[in-house]
């Protein structure tokens, strides 16, 4: 990635050609047209992504959980207290989170990554805290999250994990988050790149009270009169706006897409990631699809921006990346149908 200049550096489209043919196949099968719905779409969708019709199954799927602390999180805008976050890192180390009874459900191999957690796990493996950026992010509604120079070292090191990934195997992956107070940046993020008010992005998170939500509102507005004049630049977003592990995560996607490996998002945080690694690389929402639709409007804002409509709607806020691993027994039954189910012109006397 070009974290010099950072020009905006343009992703490439799945084949059109290959696009055109899983069309093609999907208005052939012997069903109705459009009676397989999204589940038809997504099945096309991974066709032209993978760049094969039909697409081959989905055996490899890996989740990363970008993990870090935020200033915030001493202000009143969540409902838990900071110690939370390493307490949820140990615990998708030892198998037991939410996302971690879906993953095993579905065959997903989660990953935590301790990005800049405001605690000392030395004692876990060093493949989960050997990259750590920081301790904690800024409180953004007083000062940068960061310096430009971490930002642009979160950006690297989240593409390196998607590479190293897909050095290895990884035929689909999936972001998700951990951190307590982590959707006040995240909507601020989604704020400063959309350019809306604090009003529309400010969400209930982890369920704060309607004081809560105000407090929350104020340091979003806050933080963002505080970057006003730096947000045409998506990297200077993330240094004043967002975290150390935020940028990971933008990094992440922006690698997979210009690998040309598709990715399944969550929520909030996954998306606003997904609008700031749109800005840094336009065209790279081609290889995404939308998990689910979270509580947060922050979300809804950027999963419109994108255009992207999710595949579930279920009423999840849980992060973790819980809600792209919900999704995938869609992914897998999209190419389920575009596999396995005849062509009408095939069961049709001619
Ligand atoms: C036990 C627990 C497990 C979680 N797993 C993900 N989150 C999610 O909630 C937090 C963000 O919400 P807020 O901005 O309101 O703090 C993050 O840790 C996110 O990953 C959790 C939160 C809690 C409390
Ligand atoms: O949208 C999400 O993923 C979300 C919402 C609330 C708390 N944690 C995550």
């Amino acid at each position: 990635m070009d974290h010099d200049t950072h020009q905006p550096r343009r992703i490439a489209p799945p084949s059109p050609a290959i696009a055109a043919l899983a069309q093609e196949r999907l208005a052939g099968l012997a069903t109705p047209p459009g009676a397989l719905g999204r589940v038809g779409e997504v099945g096309a969708w991974l066709s032209a992504v993978q760049g094969e019709v039909p697409p081959h199954p989905l055996t490899d799927v890996r989740l990363v959980v970008f993990a870090g602390d935020h200033g915030v999180a001493a202000h009143g805008v969540s409902a838990y207290p900071a110690a939370v976050t390493e307490a949820m890192v140990r615990t998708i180390v030892a198998g037991r989170a939410g996302v971690s009874a879906l993953a095993k459900e579905h065959g997903v191999t989660v990953t935590v990554l301790d990005v800049a957690v405001d605690a000392d796990l030395a004692d876990l493996p060093a493949a989960i805290t050997a990259h750590k950026v920081r301790r904690g992010s800024g409180a953004i509604h007083l000062t940068d999250a960061m310096t430009r120079e971490e930002a642009d070292r979160s950006l690297a090191l989240g593409a390196q994990v998607a590479r190293e990934l897909v050095e290895d195997g990884a035929q689909l992956l999936m972001t998700g988050d951990l951190g307590i107070g982590n959707t006040t940046p995240a909507a601020a993020l989604v704020a400063a790149v959309l350019g809306l008010p604090a009003d529309e992005v400010t969400g209930r998170g982890t369920g704060i009270d309607d004081d809560g939500w105000t407090r929350k509102r104020d340091v979003i507005a806050q933080a963002l009169t505080r970057a006003e004049g730096r947000t045409a630049d998506p990297v200077e977003v993330l240094t004043a706006l967002g975290s150390a592990d935020l940028a990971a995560a933008t990094g992440f996607l922006v690698e997979a897409a210009s690998l040309g490996v598709p990715v399944v998002l969550d929520g909030l945080m996954s998306l606003a990631c997904a609008v700031v690694a749109e800005a840094l690389a336009p065209g790279a929402s081609a290889w995404w699809v939308a998990g689910h639709r979270s509580t947060e409007p922050a979300q809804a804002h950027a999963l419109k921006s994108l255009g992207l409509e999710p595949l579930l709607d279920v009423g999840m806020r849980l992060g973790e990346g819980s809600g792209a691993v919900a999704a995938l027994p869609v992914l897998r039954s999209g190419i389920a149908v575009l596999r396995d189910v005849a062509l009408l012109s095939e069961i049709l006397p001619s």
